[in-house]
């Protein structure tokens, strides 16, 4: 049986292995979310013993956990480059006969523009996770951030295209989630995703749609933590 404290352990050790890879004056993808902070806090603690390392933050959330580590920031367009990207996901497709093996749904944590972003820029991109962000077809509702006055018109265009749309709801006031960015999430289950390819590029030609959460033929690996190590899956 899977419990929380099992899952805690496969994402600290999946955070943890991916940090491993980080080399000295490496520029690193910080990314978002409860997996890839073990890999911030393993980075953080590299630093300590001498590793010399400048990191990107993907959110707010990542760049203060960052800051707590101690690792030394910049920016995306202060570097020549980002050696390497670590960053969690919300589900993995992991039919390695499927089209779209290794492709991602994230934006879990509304983050999705700045770590497509960034994540996209890395010469290696890494994703950590537990193994219950596995599945065969990606199915999850896919996070979709647009601008403010246009998502009554892009939920139109998204049941267009056979998606059900529902703006994202902030859970601690009243209205919706607003991000990093200052714009809307509307989140679109579309059932099983079969051509993850074929979606992704129909909702980025979408006016309006500042970037979407399906993350395809992007990542280079897979590090999924189990109870007692740590699966890699290389793409
Ligand atoms: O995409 C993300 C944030 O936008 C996260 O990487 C994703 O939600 C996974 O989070 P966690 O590691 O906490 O399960």
């Amino acid at each position: 049986m899977k419990t929380a404290g099992g899952t805690t352990e496969a994402k600290r050790r999946a955070g943890k292995r991916a940090a491993h890879e980080v080399e000295d004056g490496f520029v690193v993808g910080l990314g978002t979310g409860s997996t890839a902070a073990y890999a911030i806090d393993a980075i953080g603690r590299a630093i300590d013993d001498g590793l010399e390392v400048q990191g990107i933050p993907t959110s707010f959330q990542s760049r203060r956990r960052a800051l707590e580590a101690g690792i030394p920031l910049t920016t995306l367009d202060a570097v020549d480059g980002v050696d390497l990207a670590i960053d969690g996901a919300d589900q993995i497709a992991d039919d390695p006969d499927s089209n779209g093996y290794g492709a991602l749904i994230k934006g879990g944590g509304a983050a999705h523009t700045r770590e497509k972003l960034v994540d996209s820029a890395a010469d290696r991109f890494v994703v950590v996770a537990d193994p219950s962000k596995l599945e065969s077809v990606l199915e999850r509702a896919i996070p979709v951030e647009v601008i403010p006055d246009a998502h009554t018109v892009v939920a139109e265009r998204l049941r267009d295209l056979g998606g059900e749309p529902t703006l994202r709801d902030a859970e601690r006031k009243d209205g919706p989630v607003v991000t990093d960015n200052g714009n809307l999430v509307v989140d679109c289950a579309f059932g099983p995703i079969e051509e993850p390819e074929t979606l992704a590029t129909r909702l980025s030609r979408l006016p309006g749609v500042v970037e979407h959460g399906l993350f395809v033929g992007l990542a280079d690996a897979t590090y999924v933590g189990t109870a007692d190590g740590v699966d890699v899956r290389e793409y």
